[in-house]
């Protein structure tokens, strides 16, 4: 994990099995996989730590959502997982999401183990301007992204999840000291089903994303290492050409 644009596979799904068989067969095709709330509700610790023997780097999503005591139990309930990167909602607000960010840092120092990264969802990329309004937020989606990215900066963070459609942006505003996690990936002729802010892979690390979280393309194509093979030399050629 370090240079930009790198694919992480979401392994969606409730069974173990399944997802140590997507796991193997991505080894050395991705660079890290992503469990999050199906997997780990149906699979907890056990679950994760089958994953995690493969070696791969873990993305934990859980989207942390709760008052600032129960997310720093939360995130130190899960401190002995060592993962790479682990997810809160933004929405959660400044003072939930430095919780987070002291019990990471506070319960690894325990651990005497790495701490993870921790992201802030901002707008789900399942979201366009008139969800917000439906749940009495203020639209443009693209102000409100970097409304919460400057909260979760404030917060101490190391970067948030956004879509494809405000990478741009949020490297102007942020720098390059601050994590892009960037769903919402399809590459050309993909389904987009419930992803509503939705651009293809090479453009999405052209513009600057560090992380691609990509799972149906991948998961259900007929061979996934092969799918997942052809995203990353995808990505490949558009940051070749573009001198990055
Ligand atoms: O935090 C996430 O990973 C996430 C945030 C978001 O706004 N949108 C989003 O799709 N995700 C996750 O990214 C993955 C996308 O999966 P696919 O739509 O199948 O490529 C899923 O595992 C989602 O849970």
């Amino acid at each position: 994990m370090g240079s930009k644009g790198q694919v992480l596979a979401a392994l969606d799904t409730v069974s173990v099995n399944e997802a140590v068989d997507w796991a193997h067969k991505l080894d050395g095709a991705v660079a890290g996989l992503k469990l999050g709330l199906e997997f780990y509700l149906a699979n907890g610790q056990l679950g994760y730590r089958r994953i995690a023997a493969t070696g791969l780097p873990i993305f934990l999503d859980l989207k942390l959502h709760d008052i600032p005591n129960t997310v720093a139990g939360a995130v130190k309930a899960i401190a002995p997982l060592q993962p790479a990167i682990l997810t809160v909602h933004a929405g959660g607000g400044l003072a939930m999401m430095q919780a987070a960010r002291e019990s990471a840092a506070e319960n690894a120092d325990k651990l005497n183990v790495k701490r993870p990264s921790i992201v802030a969802v901002t707008v789900l990329t399942s979201l366009d301007d008139n969800d917000l309004k439906a749940v009495g937020q203020a639209a443009p989606v693209s102000d409100q992204v970097k409304r919460l990215a400057a909260l979760a900066r404030s917060a101490g963070l190391d970067g948030v999840v956004c879509s494809p459609h405000e990478i741009e942006a949020l490297r102007a505003d942020m720098g390059e000291d601050f994590l892009l996690v960037v769903p919402g990936v399809r590459p050309g002729g993909a389904a987009s089903g419930d992803q509503k802010r939705v651009r293809a892979p090479g453009d999405a690390a052209k513009a600057g994303a560090d992380y691609l979280v990509i799972g149906r393309p991948i998961t259900q194509a007929a061979d996934p290492r092969d799918a997942a093979s052809r995203i990353v030399l995808e990505i490949g050629s558009v940051l070749g050409q573009s001198g990055h």
